[in-house]
C-alpha cells in the first residue's frame, strides 16, 4: 500500500481552478517532491492531503485514512510543517516543543529532537530571537514532535540564505534516515534534485510528469555536448563516424561534439588513439531545468 494516495483531485476557489485531476502515490520511505512555480496548486494539493481543505472531486488517502473523516487518527501519523508558521514571540524553543508534544498520544522525545535539529543550545531562547534558519528548524521539529510516519514540508527553505538552506537539506536527509516518509513542496529545482527520490512536476493545477530526477531529465533529453581544444589538428570525420555522435562543429580552435549514450568515452578514445590531448574539456548535460522547460514550456523562475 502506498503511504499517500491522491486520485483525480480537483479543487476550485470560486471561478479559479487551483488543482485539476491531480493523481500521485507516495511510497514508504520516499522523499517525494511536488515541484512547480508559484500558484501551480502545490499548497492546495497538500492541504487536501492534510485534511485542511475539502476536495471538490477525487480521493485522498494517508496510510489508508481519509484526511477529512479520520482527523484524529491522521494527526497521529502525519506531521505538518506549515508554510511560514509563526509562533508567539516570547515562547521559548523548549516551551513550544513541550506544548506541541502535549497534543499527541506518543510524542517524540523533545530533547532528542533538539539534538538532531541542532537546537539544544537554543532551548531557552525566545522564538523572536532565533535566526530565520533556526526558526525553520524549530518548525521542522514541531512537524516531527508527534513521531509521524509521514511529514509534509511546504516551501521549507524559502527565505533562507544558501548556507542555511544547505543545512536544512542535510537535516531533511537526517529526518529521512530515521524512517520518515516525506512529502516535500518546493519551487526550487536544486532542492528537488538534491533531496527527492521522485518528483511530481505540477503547473497550472496539473501534474505533467512523475519520475525520478534522472528519469525526468532522460525523458526530455539524453543529449550531451562536449567541448575541447585539441592539442593537434583534428578532422570532423574522425568523430562523425562514431554511432554515439550526432553533430561535430568547429568554432575557432574549439571542437564541439554533441551526442548521446557513451559519447564522451567514444570521443576521448579516438583522441587517445591519435595521441591528441583535449584541452579545456567540458561536458554539458541536460539537467532538471531543461526537463522542466521541456515539460512546461518555460523556465522555473
Ligand atoms: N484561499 C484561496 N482563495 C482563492 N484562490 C486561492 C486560494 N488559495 C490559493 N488560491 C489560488 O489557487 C491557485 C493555486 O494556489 P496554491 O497556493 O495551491 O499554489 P502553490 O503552487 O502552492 O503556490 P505558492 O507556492 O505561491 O503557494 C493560485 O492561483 C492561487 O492564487
Amino acid at each position: 500500500m502506498s503511504i499517500v494516495e491522491v486520485q483525480g483531485l480537483h479543487k476550485r476557489y470560486r471561478d479559479k481552478v487551483a488543482v485539476r485531476d491531480v493523481s500521485f502515490a507516495v511510497e514508504r520511505g520516499e522523499i517525494f517532491g511536488i515541484l512547480g512555480p508559484n500558484g501551480a496548486g502545490k499548497t492546495t494539493t497538500v492541504e487536501c492531503v492534510e485534511g485542511l481543505r475539502e476536495p471538490d472531486r477525487g480521493t485522498v488517502s494517508v496510510l489508508g485514512l481519509d484526511p477529512r473523516a479520520d482527523t484524529r487518527a491522521l494527526r497521529e501519523v502525519l506531521g505538518v510543517q506549515l508554510q511560514e508558521s509563526k509562533l508567539p514571540d516570547r515562547i521559548t524553543v523548549a516551551e513550544a516543543l513541550h506544548l506541541y508534544a502535549s497534543f499527541y498520544a506518543e510524542p517524540a522525545d523533545p530533547r532528542e529532537l533538539l539534538e538532531v535539529l541542532g537546537l539544544t543550545e537554543k532551548r531557552d531562547t525566545h522564538y523572536r530571537k532565533l535566526s530565520g534558519g533556526q526558526q525553520q528548524r524549530l518548525s521542522i521539529a514541531l512537524a516531527l514532535i508527534g513521531n509521524p510516519r509521514v511529514a509534509v514540508l511546504d516551501e521549507l527553505t524559502t527565505g533562507l540564505d544558501p548556507a542555511a538552506r544547505r543545512e536544512t537539506w542535510e537535516l531533511i536527509e537526517r529526518v529521512h534516515d530515521r524512517g520518515v516518509t516525506i512529502l516535500l513542496v518546493t519551487h526550487l529545482m536544486a532542492e528537488a534534485e538534491r533531496l527527492c527520490d521522485r518528483i511530481a512536476v505540477i503547473d497550472a493545477g496539473r501534474v505533467l510528469a512523475v519520475d525520478t530526477p534522472a528519469g525526468l531529465v532522460a525523458a526530455v533529453n539524453d543529449e550531451q555536448r562536449i567541448r575541447f581544444r585539441p592539442s593537434a589538428p583534428v578532422t570532423e570525420a574522425m568523430f562523425a563516424e562514431l554511432p554515439e555522435v550526432r553533430t561535430v562543429e568547429r568554432t575557432g580552435g574549439q571542437i564541439v561534439v554533441t551526442g548521446s549514450g557513451n559519447v564522451l568515452h567514444a570521443v576521448t578514445a579516438v583522441l587517445a588513439r591519435n595521441q591528441i590531448i583535449a584541452g579545456e574539456l567540458r561536458v554539458d548535460q541536460a539537467d532538471l531545468d531543461d526537463a522542466f522547460l521541456a515539460l512546461t514550456g518555460r523556465a522555473l523562475a
